[in-house]
């Protein structure tokens, strides 16, 4: 990314090293503090890293993969360490083995966003091919670390690039609504949904962004107000059933919003409450821009019917900041994600140019294997 672009730091996850014993370790922002505490985690362990994923610390399609693929590199460069400090070897077979199971224990933080379950297996597939070249375990140990650096690196120049057509559909004035956090946050590049309006505003459109809170979480109020107010792009929070009423009153021209995992007939699951903007958008005929990676497409699953949409505790529904909202018992529903049908989706914007209807027959145009 280039550095001027932000006014601010928004960095989300990165390799490094312990200062003091020069331990491989990763550097994570903890999004579950913002925006009352910037706090920096250095995590040294996969079940650090884990838990990370799976307490929203780390939160967002695309940067939960590249996080999956450090946590990746950062077990077996531990595995490695853990052998050296007592002077044993470690085999292709254990670190081969070891990476499995770290992946396993990776994909099972969070089921949606296929981008955790596509960077785990690249990370597999890499070990195995190089693995095949009779390489030193200590080489291939550093090459896991070069290629979830290559994930990462190939994020933010995604980002940009989904950035640079997004943006075309954006015209001075508008006023435009996002859902969730699609941004730098989400990402280690400048986002995917907000990409479009960081670019377009770089460039000298006027732009005023309706953030909904997205609740249980406040992904929205929390994060991508953050964000916004961090880079000076003018905002307007609301709750999410106040979405309709300024949809009726003509003040929204489109809505971007990001994707967990986009099925091959390019219905797409996304923060729950984005299927009802979708279908209040369609009723207004307002354009539903989704803005997403190739690695958030999965052409394995026909539709939507079968993204698995992950259920989240109660306590995310029952309770705002450790208080109860709710009387104690209550039933509580909490799905994190809802499907949207792609034919409430104008068009799906990716690193490899913009993707209009029909759906199954574009989305498998592109090339989508990395
Ligand atoms: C570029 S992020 C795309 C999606 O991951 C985003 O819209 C979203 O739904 C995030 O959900 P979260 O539960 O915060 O991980």
């Amino acid at each position: 990314m280039d550095d001027s672009f932000f006014h601010s730091q928004v960095r989300t996850v990165w390799w490094e090293e312990d200062e003091a014993d020069g331990r491989a370790q990763i550097g994570l922002l903890d999004q579950s503090l913002l925006p009352q505490q910037v706090v920096i985690m250095h995590l040294q362990h996969e079940q650090q890293v884990a838990d990370a994923i799976a307490s929203l610390k780390v939160r967002g399609a695309p940067v939960i993969g590249v996080t999956a693929a450090f946590g990746v590199a950062l077990a077996a460069a531990r595995l490695l360490a853990e052998r050296q400090a007592v002077q044993r070897e470690l085999t292709l077979a254990e670190l081969s083995e070891h990476v499995h199971e770290v992946s396993q224990l990776l994909c099972r933080t969070r089921p949606t966003a296929v981008n955790l379950f596509w960077a785990t297996e690249r990370m597999q597939r890499c070990l195995q091919q190089v693995a095949r070249t009779s390489m030193p375990v200590q080489q291939l140990v550093a090459l896991l670390q070069e290629e979830a650096q290559a994930i990462a690196a190939e994020d933010v120049q995604a980002c940009w690039q989904m950035g640079m057509y997004g943006a075309e559909l954006i015209a001075d004035g508008d006023t435009l609504l996002t859902h969730c956090n699609a941004g730098a946050l989400a990402t280690t590049g400048i986002g995917t949904a907000l990409a479009p309006i960081y670019v377009a505003a770089r460039s000298g459109k006027n732009l005023h962004v309706l953030v909904d809170e997205t609740r249980p979480v406040l992904q929205g109020a929390r994060l991508t107000a953050w964000e916004l107010q961090q880079e000076g792009i003018p905002l307007t929070l609301i709750t999410d059933n106040m979405a309709g009423h300024f949809m009726r009153q003509g003040n929204i021209r489109s809505i971007f919003v990001g994707a967990d995992r986009i099925a091959a007939n390019g219905d797409v699951a996304n923060k729950i409450g984005t299927y009802s903007l979708a279908v209040l958008a369609h009723a207004h005929q307002i354009p539903l821009y989704v803005v997403a990676p190739c690695s958030t497409i999965d052409l394995s699953l026909p539709s939507g019917d079968q993204i698995p949409i992950e259920q989240r505790k109660p306590e995310e529904v029952t309770t705002l900041y450790g208080t109860s909202i709710a009387p104690a018992g209550v039933a509580v529903a909490n799905p994190a994600f809802d499907v949207t049908p792609h034919p409430y989706i104008s068009a799906i914007i990716t690193e490899k140019g913009i993707v209009r209807p029909p759906y199954r027959e574009n989305l498998r145009e592109l090339d989508t294997e990395h």
